[in-house]
């Protein structure tokens, strides 16, 4: 609940705002129905303009309903002075409100300015230190659809003292339930920094559990559609998340802010070009994802391309026209030398031919024009040498080859890969054909790699990669493709990484990426985890990523954390049922083997339960949670079964405490630990 934090004077300032917020919303009403109601058939002359232009006008409506639940503006800003007309939405006035969308009047003077404007940039910046012009910095505080509190800083009197606001804190501290949803309201400092970045440059965020990766992510995607609405409208942007699951959770956010044309996806989205049915062990998955396999890739492409030895005879009319194999040789050689696509090599090739053609024929007196030179390269004896030395290669094969082929392999992997990597990724059993493997998600990797040394991969405007921690060199590199003439933002945490060749450092994975001078920045103010709760997992730390900052929690309500003897299933069922008595979500997070069991036990107990993905709701609020998909996710309260077994699920001690402390992390109010199985050591 949040209460007038101001006592109000006489004149009512309360009632004064809103009046505004009434008059703003009755503005952004008639700005509505103004695009309602606009009358498209005299501008379009054709049926498909008018459809792409009902299109937009029916976007637009959306963009401009008032959503009763999300406040039209959460802040005002009176200036000293009216900021430069270079800077302002409407230079004229000196107060403005900041909202998530810009609401104006019938003569056009701004009622709302939108939160990523440059004017309402001092509402997340300003400081006692640096006021930014700002004589005051007035926070609305909201119940239900209605403004109820509001909170002021006069940030340029020097007899007010720098405070902590409470609206922020309660803001911050509000239970959770059902999907992420944005922060506009809330954006701190350092956040905003990151958010603002400009588009030319890449950011890389280390930063621990419930710092705002994933929020700050979202909200910097929002921010360059407003800066650069055209150059990405025409490039695109996306945003890559681990899993199904993580991908829903966010998927509203985006929306909420307006943003309807962000793609998102994860990596193995991407690289779908085969359909992956198989799984790699380990070692080969590592194998596979190891950059080294880039430079296998490259040689055993370029292994198709052979130097003539033949001279190609083209016969026109009565006359024959020779080029030598060493002329062919130069032309092949200089094709390689340039660095251009294997793909785009192979189309110049014809041409390059057909000019030597064309200088010979020139040499004997003739004057041939382009259609000569065009008809010369598509001859047959063109097209056969072409074949011969210059064939077309399909990615998918070339990768089927390298995989079962251990000759194949070795010629192209030797000083590269040492014989028992070579036997790591060879298949077993032989394989027919693309279409009957069993390819794994690294192998599509591989294929998307391949793909690309054939024809350049799209580029996008901005790419943001969360929980990069996970992805391997490969991955990186097919990520990277995708923003070779845009820019990235990459959020991750060390600590977290889980798969066997988890990120060891940011510089390695921007070189991998492609993006070595990106700014790497650090979040380490917690808003999700409890400080007792936070503090307990950041005991892992020296084990699963030493030299890490821990995270301080910027939480006020110490929150609830119990450490429980539990005798079997029936405690763990006994403890949701207790914090289900609580408002939230509640998550119950255990190793993926015990899913089944405790399944079965909840709903022995009546509980109903969702998996991660599906929505909670206001119902049904207890989802059932592997700790494979706990990443990225938070619940109101948590119950964490079993330490030792989320530990023995992964592959050796150190990815098992780092999965265990992102299973530790994932509570916003409270935890209980229920374990029967002694902790691990750290945790003891
Ligand atoms: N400035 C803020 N104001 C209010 N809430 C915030 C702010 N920053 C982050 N949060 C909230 O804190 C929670 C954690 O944020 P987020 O999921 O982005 O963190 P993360 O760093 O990605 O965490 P993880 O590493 O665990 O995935 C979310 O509920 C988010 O809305």
């Amino acid at each position: 609940m949040s209460t007038p934090v101001h006592d109000d004077p006489p004149a009512d300032p309360l009632a004064r705002e809103r009046a505004h917020l009434a008059a703003s919303r009755a503005a952004l009403r008639a700005m509505r129905e103004d695009v309602e109601s606009l009358d498209i058939s005299d501008v379009t002359a054709n049926w498909v303009n008018a459809q792409i232009l009902e299109r937009q006008i029916a976007e637009r409506v959306k963009a401009l309903a008032d959503l009763s639940d999300t406040p039209l503006f959460f802040g005002r800003l009176d200036y000293l002075h009216a900021p430069g007309a270079d800077r302002a939405e409407g230079a004229e006035g000196e107060r403005f409100y900041v909202g998530r969308r810009h609401v104006h009047d019938a003569d056009g003077d701004p009622m709302v300015v939108d939160w990523r404007a440059p004017v309402s940039q001092p509402f997340y910046r300003a400081s006692k230190q640096d006021p930014m012009d700002l004589a005051l910095r007035r926070r609305f505080g909201y119940t239900g659809g209605d403004l109820t509190a509001y909170e002021d800083e006069h940030l340029s009197d020097p007899a007010e003292a720098a405070t902590t606001s409470r609206l922020l804190q309660q803001e911050i501290e509000r239970p959770r339930v059902g999907p992420m949803r944005d922060i506009v309201a809330t954006i701190q400092p350092e956040q905003d920094e990151i958010v603002r970045a400009g588009l030319a440059g890449s950011v890389c965020v280390q930063g621990g559990p419930g710092t705002g990766k994933t929020a700050v992510g979202l909200h910097r995607v929002a921010y360059l559609l407003y800066a650069h609405r055209e150059r990405l409208a025409r490039a695109g942007t996306l945003v890559i998340g681990p899993n199904r699951s993580f991908l829903h959770y966010i998927e509203q956010v985006l929306p909420a802010l307006g943003e309807l044309t962000v793609r998102q996806a994860t990596v193995d989205d991407l690289v779908a070009h085969v359909e992956v049915r198989g799984t790699d062990d380990a070692v080969a998955a590592t194998v596979k994802g190891d950059a080294r396999m880039a430079r296998v890739l490259r040689r055993a492409l370029y292994s198709h391309v052979t130097m003539p030895t033949e001279p190609v005879v083209v016969v026109r009319g009565s006359r024959r026209w020779r080029v030598p194999a060493y002329e062919l040789e130069e032309v092949v050689r200089e094709l390689l030398d340039r660095g251009i696509r294997y793909g785009a090599a192979r189309e110049a090739l014809p041409q390059r031919i057909a000019h030597a053609v064309l200088v010979q024929m020139e040499r004997a007196g003739e004057a041939p024009d382009d259609r000569v030179q065009n008809a010369v390269a598509r001859n047959a004896a063109v097209k056969a040498a072409v074949k011969a030395v210059w064939p077309a290669v399909d990615p998918a094969k070339l990768v089927l080859r390298l995989l079962t082929d251990a000759d194949f392999l070795a010629e192209h992997a030797a000083g590269l890969l040492d014989e028992e990597e070579q036997k790591a990724i060879l298949w077993a059993k032989p394989v027919r054909s693309v279409k009957s493997a069993r390819w794994s998600a690294a192998d599509a990797v591989l294929i998307d790699e391949a793909t690309d040394l054939i024809e350049r991969t799209h580029s996008l405007g901005h790419v943001v990669l969360d929980e990069a921690q996970d992805l391997s060199p490969m991955q990186y590199r097919a990520v990277g493709r995708r923003c070779t003439t845009g820019s990235v933002t990459v959020l991750g945490d060390l600590a977290q990484g889980t798969t066997p060749w988890a990120t060891r450092s940011w510089a390695e994975a921007l070189a991998h990426l492609g993006k070595e001078d990106a700014v790497v920045e650090e979040l380490t103010a917690g808003f999700r985890v409890p400080t007792d709760v936070i503090a307990y997992a950041s005991r892992l730390l020296p084990s699963i990523a030493p030299g890490l900052t821990p995270v301080a929690s910027i939480r006020e309500n110490p929150g609830f954390f119990e450490i429980r003897d539990a005798a079997g299933t029936g405690d763990v069922v006994a403890a949701c049922r207790e914090l289900l008595a609580r408002e939230g979500s509640l998550g119950l997070i255990a190793a993926d083997a015990r899913l089944p069991e405790l399944s079965r036990a909840l709903t022995e107990a009546g509980l109903t339960h969702l998996s991660p993905g599906e929505e909670t709701t206001r119902e049904t609020r207890l989802t059932l949670v592997p700790a494979s998909l706990a990443k990225g996710l938070e619940y109101d309260y948590v119950v964490l079964d079993e330490p030792r077994a989320i530990v023995d699920g992964e592959p050796d001690e150190r990815t098992g405490l780092r999965r265990l402390y992102v299973c530790l992390t994932r509570a916003v109010s409270g935890l209980i630990v229920a374990h029967t199985a002694p902790l691990p050591e750290q945790l003891a």
